[in-house]
């Protein structure tokens, strides 16, 4: 696909505002124009999707409803490839990520609320009444209407469907406004909406920018009756101002600096493979990643010499290429935001374990690459060990008891996720239940249950998505009572 479309009321339109390009990350290479959707287009999307709650979509059960998504499980599954190489070209991630990660959670998530609609049950109440003849109370749980879904770049298909799916299982239209940096598995997922019979107007896709482009054009739409956000927070606190003129709700997943605890009786090698993966998969990317490691003494020195070793080994090269352990950064500007950390790190006198600079890899001089770094020595209150960096980085820092370690965690404004990493598990349960964030893993990192609440405290996000709590904020409960 070199030219990505709009995708509105079922059809691939081309936006009003000027196309934009979209780069490779591991050459810099554009790999194809976007239409930019304006003003006129998000209002067409969002009309279309009204249109779609009172035609088929809004008349069909939630059999028919369940049916629907399960096709498009299938549907992405039988055009994986396409759906792979799109999400590869788009994000510049290694094929081993995208393959095992990004696009089955793409199918996986129409399943996992299909499941999830076909059980929820409402509840319902008898009472008596001074008649004594009774009254019985019933929840009727209803689609909220025109969903707004914003996403970032990092995870693209599998955030979007995220959302996506559990809006569809209750019976909502959507309007999705993907990252301006990743457009291309959104305007595909079109092709397979078409292709299994979802109504027109069901899913929209409009392709742009943030503030003063089409995603503020979307948030700020009168006809929108809920939003969904994941991205930073600060656009996060955006998101919320816009959704507050019309008091629509607002499930917001936003950033973290999320940290590790590591005390010295944990599993060397089991923390290692864990937390190998949370400091650097995905080159850092991800909002559950760990930029901070906090280790108590005693292991502290081998702690650090071994994850740096780690930081050294990943191997970069040809996404493309299932040897390939390490991707680039999403793009130029975002490799030049972790770069000034990288810098400010140096300034403020870290000791650099691994890393620190810009790796050569050979056939792609163009690409956004960074190398995985590991830091130590910085004070508490360095930019690196207290802002969001999301790249392949992490500080450690030692610490002695169990408070310290509790505290050292929980000084952040953020509270998205956490690890514990101990063979003590009532140790374990009783710090996990202490450490503010909306995931604490225990000796284990990333594994998911779909079902579980998932979302951030404090500045990390407002609502939990997963699950019934997916269901919780794309419906709405009206109870009806009625006098026997
Ligand atoms: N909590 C989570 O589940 C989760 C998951 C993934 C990423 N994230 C966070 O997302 C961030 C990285 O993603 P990003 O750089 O794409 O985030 P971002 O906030 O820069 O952009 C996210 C989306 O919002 C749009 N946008 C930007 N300004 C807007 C505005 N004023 N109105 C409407 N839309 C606007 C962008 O075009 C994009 O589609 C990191 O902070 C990361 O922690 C959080
Ligand atoms: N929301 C999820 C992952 C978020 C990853 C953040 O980068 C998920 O696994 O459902």
């Amino acid at each position: 696909m070199n030219r990505v479309q709009n995708f509105i009321d079922g059809q691939f339109v081309d936006g009003s505002e000027p196309d934009f390009e979209n780069r490779f990350p591991a050459t810099g290479e554009v790999v194809s124009a976007v239409s930019c959707a304006g003003q006129d287009e998000v209002d067409r999307a969002v009309r279309a999707a009204k249109k779609a709650l009172t035609g088929p979509w809004g008349k069909m059960s939630v059999a028919e409803r369940i049916a629907l998504l399960r096709k498009l499980a299938d549907g992405i599954q039988a055009r994986f490839d396409e759906f792979l190489s799109a999400e590869i070209k788009d994000t510049g991630k290694p094929i081993s990520i995208a393959s095992h990660i990004d696009i089955p959670r793409g199918a996986a998530n129409f399943n996992v609320f299909a499941d999830q609609i076909a059980t929820v049950s409402t509840e319902t109440f008898q009472m008596a009444t001074p008649d004594g003849n009774g009254a019985l109370n019933y929840a009727l749980r209803m689609p909220r209407g025109v969903i707004g879904v914003v996403c970032p770049w990092n995870l693209p298909l599998l955030l979007m469907t995220w959302k996506v799916a559990p809006a569809l299982a209750c019976g909502n239209t959507v309007v999705v406004k993907p990252s301006e940096e990743t457009p291309t598995t959104a305007t595909l997922l079109g092709e397979v909406m078409n292709a299994v019979g979802i109504p027109h107007g069901v899913y929209n896709v409009v392709h742009g920018f943030g503030g003063g482009s089409t995603g503020e054009f979307l948030t700020s739409h009168p006809d929108v009756d809920a939003i969904t956000f994941t991205g930073e927070t600060v656009t996060g606190e955006a998101i919320m101002a816009a959704a507050s003129n019309g008091v629509r709700p607002v499930s917001l997943e936003l950033g973290g600096k999320n940290p590790a605890v590591v005390f010295d009786d944990a599993d060397i090698d089991a923390t290692l493979e864990g937390l190998g993966r949370s400091c650097f998969a995905n080159t850092g990317q991800v909002c559950l990643g760990t930029e901070r490691v906090y280790v108590q003494r005693g292991i502290f020195d081998e702690l650090v010499e071994k994850l740096g070793a780690k930081a050294k080994a990943y191997k970069f090269g040809d996404p493309f290429d299932k040897a390939t352990g390490m991707g680039p950064l999403i793009s130029a500007e975002h490799r030049r935001k972790v770069l000034g950390f990288y810098d400010k790190a140096r300034a403020d006198g870290a000791t650099i374990v691994a890393g620190g600079g810009v790796p050569d890899v050979d056939g792609f001089p163009g690409g956004y690459w960074v190398e995985p770094t590991v830091w130590t020595g910085l004070s508490a209150d360095s930019a690196v060990v207290t802002d969001e960096i999301f790249g392949p980085c992490t500080h450690l820092m030692p610490f002695d008891d169990e408070d310290e370690a509790v505290a050292l965690a929980n000084a952040s404004p953020y509270g998205l996720a956490a690890s514990i990493w101990t063979t003590n598990l009532t140790r374990a349960h009783r710090v996990a239940a202490q450490v503010d964030s909306g995931i604490t893993w225990v000796n284990c990192w990333f594994l998911r249950d779909l079902r579980t609440p998932f979302g951030g405290s404090k500045r990390s996000g407002i609502g939990r998505e997963g699950g019934i709590h997916s269901l919780e904020f794309y419906t709405e409960l009206r109870n009806v009572c009625i006098k026997l």
